[in-house]
Formats: C-alpha cells, sequence, structure tokens
C-alpha cells in the first residue's frame, strides 16, 4: 500500500520549490501526495516578488478537514510565514499525533528573500521543533535556531547538530550544501549515532528547491523504509539524480529547478 503523505507549506508558480517540489517527489518516491498551503508566494528562479499569506484558521480548517478523512502516514513542513501559522500547524500536530513528521525550517529562499518572519524563529524553535520527530536545517537555519554564528567546515558539523539535539530535536539532519568542495556532506544525528552523508557535488546552477525535495522524498520514503538512516541515505540519492537530469530542463533565467523523474523513466 502507498504511504499518504502530507505537505505543509508555501507555493511556488515555477514548480521548483514549495508544495509543487514536494508533490513531485512524494509522487517519484511511491507517495501518494497531499498538501496543505501555508503561503501564496509569487516567485520565480530569480526572487520572489510577494508573499500573500493563508490565514491561520482557514490552515487549521484544511488540516482538520483533511486529517478528520484520510489517514496521513507521514507529514513534511516547509514553510510557515509567522508564528501565527506555526502555532496553528502545532495544535493540529499535539491534536492528531501523525506520524513522522519532518520539519525543513525554511527561512530564506535562494534568492536571500524571508519566507519566515524574523520574530518567529523563536516560536519555531520553542514550540514546534520538539514536537516533529526528524528536523532538516541547512547551515544558515542551524546558526540561526542557535542564534549562533554559521559554521565553515564538516568538522564542526556534529558538535552543531548535538546542540540542535538538545533543542528537543529527536533526529537531526544537518545540511552541508552551502559548503564548498567536491562532495556534498550532510549530517544525520539522532539516538546517540551521528553519521555523515556524503554524495558527488553536481555542478549546476539549478539548485532551487533541494531542500524542500530531500525533505519530502524523506517524508515518503520513511513509512516505507526500517529506519531514518536508510530513509534519509535513499532520499539524498533520489535529490543528487535530480540534480544531475536538471541537465534536461531549461526552466528561467535563475536558479532552475531540479527534475524529479520515476526511476523506470
Ligand atoms: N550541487 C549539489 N550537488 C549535490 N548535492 C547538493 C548540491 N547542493 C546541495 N546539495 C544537497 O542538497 C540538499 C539540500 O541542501 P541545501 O543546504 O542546499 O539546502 P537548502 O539551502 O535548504 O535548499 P533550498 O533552500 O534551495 O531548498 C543537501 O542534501 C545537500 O547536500
Ligand atoms: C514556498 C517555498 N518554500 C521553500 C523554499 C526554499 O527553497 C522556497 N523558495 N519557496
Amino acid at each position: 500500500m502507498a504511504p499518504n503523505v502530507l505537505t505543509i507549506a508555501g507555493t511556488d508558480p515555477s514548480g521548483g520549490a514549495g508544495v509543487q517540489a514536494d508533490l513531485k517527489a512524494f509522487s517519484a518516491n511511491g507517495a501518494y501526495g497531499m498538501s496543505v498551503i501555508t503561503a501564496l508566494v509569487a516567485q520565480t528562479t530569480t526572487g520572489v516578488s510577494r508573499v500573500q499569506e493563508v490565514p491561520p484558521d482557514f490552515i487549521t480548517d484544511q488540516l482538520v478537514t483533511l486529517l478528520d478523512d484520510v489517514r496521513v502516514d507521514a507529514v513534511k513542513i516547509g514553510m510557515l510565514a509567522n508564528a501565527e501559522v506555526i502555532r496553528a500547524v502545532t495544535a493540529v500536530l499535539e491534536r492528531y499525533c501523525p506520524p513522522f513528521v519532518v520539519l525543513d525550517p525554511v527561512m530564506v529562499a535562494k534568492s536571500g528573500d524571508r519566507l519566515l518572519a524574523p520574530e518567529a524563529v523563536g516560536a519555531l524553535r520553542d514550540e514546534l521543533l520538539p514536537r516533529v520527530d526528524l528536523i532538516t536545517p541547512n547551515l544558515p537555519e542551524a546558526a540561526d535556531l542557535l542564534g549562533e554564528g554559521e559554521i565553515a567546515s564538516p568538522d564542526q558539523m556534529p558538535a552543531q547538530a548535538e546542540r540542535l539535539a538538545a533543542l528537543g530535536a529527536k533526529q537531526v539532519l544537518l545540511k552541508g550544501g552551502h559548503l564548498s568542495g567536491e562532495s556534498s556532506v550532510d549530517l544525520l544525528h539522532g539516538d546517540g549515532v551521528s553519521e555523515f552523508l556524503s554524495t558527488e557535488r553536481v555542478v549546476t546552477t539549478n539548485d532551487h528547491g533541494t531542500g524542500c525535495t530531500l525533505s519530502a522524498a524523506i517524508a515518503a520514503l520513511r513509512p516505507q523504509r526500517a529506519d531514518w538512516l536508510e530513509a534519509v541515505c535513499e532520499a539524498k540519492q533520489y535529490l543528487t539524480d535530480a540534480l544531475r537530469a536538471s541537465e534536461r530542463l531549461d526552466v528561467g533565467r535563475g536558479h532552475g529547478p531540479v527534475h524529479h523523474f520515476h526511476r523506470w523513466w
């Protein structure tokens, strides 16, 4: 049986990030995809021009209507825009307790535009983060959550993941995509174990939505795999393949999207 997997996130009309990327990653990884939208974002490969936030009580209504009918096997949470939305989503998670909740703590788009109000970082850290199963911060997000400077080398990743775990995160996938080097190195930390996951760094400007794709693929795979390590390793391989396949795309003038494809294609 395919798992029912829900994304709670913002939109990207160009299809590279947000809900649109998540649904593609769900399908390509064998899940049935569903979505609750938190914000409409006027964005493309070159940046964000405007954000229209959805009223928090309407996000609650979307979630409750869905969860009262459909069994949800995993949840991926992306852009939440502000503290009121964070509180609405946290309350629904507490009420329904879905299994396997992955939080991508989206704060800033690749273009540099903010997707989370700066004053909402505290609510994300103190109210939502302790209630999810896995967080997937990139290095600037990890620094922001901890109120410290950005680390600059993989050697510093285990200690930083430990500090994130101390905030209440059960599992941490610290993403090293923002470092340079021939490999793209992430660190999975949880249950007392830290494991570096390394793939070849693909040379491309089509890197819009890499974080969304990775966290969505993890959420799709986790109900189908024995543990987090298996799901995360396979999701990272899926992302690397999708980055490579992006050479088949011609979408926009800026940071182009990755190409989601079915394995038998
Ligand atoms: N050029 C690349 N080649 C291979 N893997 C990459 C590359 N760039 C990023 N990654 C991988 O992509 C995943 C996302 O990492 P990254 O640090 O870019 O996230 P992000 O900044 O949250 O992404 P975004 O904000 O664009 O959604 C990680 O697994 C990282 O290692
Ligand atoms: C809606 C949305 N979520 C996340 C990101 C981060 O890439 C983005 N650009 N847009």
